[in-house]
């Protein structure tokens, strides 16, 4: 018999919608960026609930992304300051407690092109190791997983790629576009579109989910 797969639990970090993607501001009217937002982080989470036994999103206001517990997210309050290594701390003390084996891992918000067979295929190459997906630009981190019952110790922000590499962690190699293509600009949108956006942002952005994209 094969081995049973560890379990994976997911850890989404998430700002208020109309305070985040700062970067992004521009690619929409004003008035609809919190809703451009929201429609990449649903894209996230909807590709993350179809890998992982629990995906958790560690927000910094619960009230404004209440949409998206329709995809079977918890929602857990942001404590503390509002800072993005000690808001992924928060939901891995709450992961751990509840299993002290599993494989935590911090996902970010912003990959409206995100398959689950991207991240099926990051979670496959990594087990027993702490690991992390970089960027398309190779200097930030889309995807940070702990050894099975290890610690996260994330180092998410400017450079956080060699920061990770630096404190051990694997970087995967999975080739995985969806999870690679974060979206911090108007130009980042528009190399996600060309990969496939996940329903919500295409909706959104008044195009239809492109054909070739599949496995939702
Ligand atoms: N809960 C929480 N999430 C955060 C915090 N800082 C960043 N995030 C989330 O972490 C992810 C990665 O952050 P960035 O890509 O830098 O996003 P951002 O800060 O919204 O973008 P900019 O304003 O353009 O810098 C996004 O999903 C953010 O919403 C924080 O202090 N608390
Ligand atoms: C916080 C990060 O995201 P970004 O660089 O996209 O702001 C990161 O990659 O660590």
């Amino acid at each position: 018999m094969g081995r049973v797969p560890t379990p994976v639990d997911l850890i989404v970090p998430l700002k208020a919608p109309r305070a985040g993607k700062s970067r992004l501001r521009g690619a929409v009217d004003d008035a609809v960026h919190p809703a451009l937002v929201l429609a990449l982080a649903s894209d996230t989470v909807a590709a993350a609930v179809a890998v992982a036994r629990r995906v958790v999103v560690v927000a910094a206001e619960p009230e404004t992304v209440t949409p998206l517990k329709e995809f079977g997210v918890e929602i857990l309050a942001e404590s503390g300051p509002g800072d993005l290594n000690s808001a992924l701390r928060q939901g891995e003390l709450l992961l751990r407690a509840d299993d002290p084996a599993a494989v935590i891992g911090a996902l970010q918000a912003d990959l409206p092109a995100l398959r689950p067979a991207d991240l099926t295929a990051a979670i496959a190459e990594a087990p027993g190791r702490r690991a992390f997906v970089a960027d398309w630009a190779g200097t930030g981190t889309t995807l940070l997983l702990s050894a099975p019952g290890g610690s996260l110790d994330p180092w998410f922000g400017a450079g956080s790629a060699r920061a990770h590499a630096v404190s051990g962690a694997v970087a995967l190699r999975a080739p995985a576009p969806g999870l690679r293509r974060d979206v911090d600009t108007p130009a980042d949108l528009a190399q996600a579109r060309d990969l496939g956006l996940g329903p919500a942002t295409a909706a959104l952005l008044g195009e239809r989910e492109q054909p070739q994209r599949g496995g939702r």
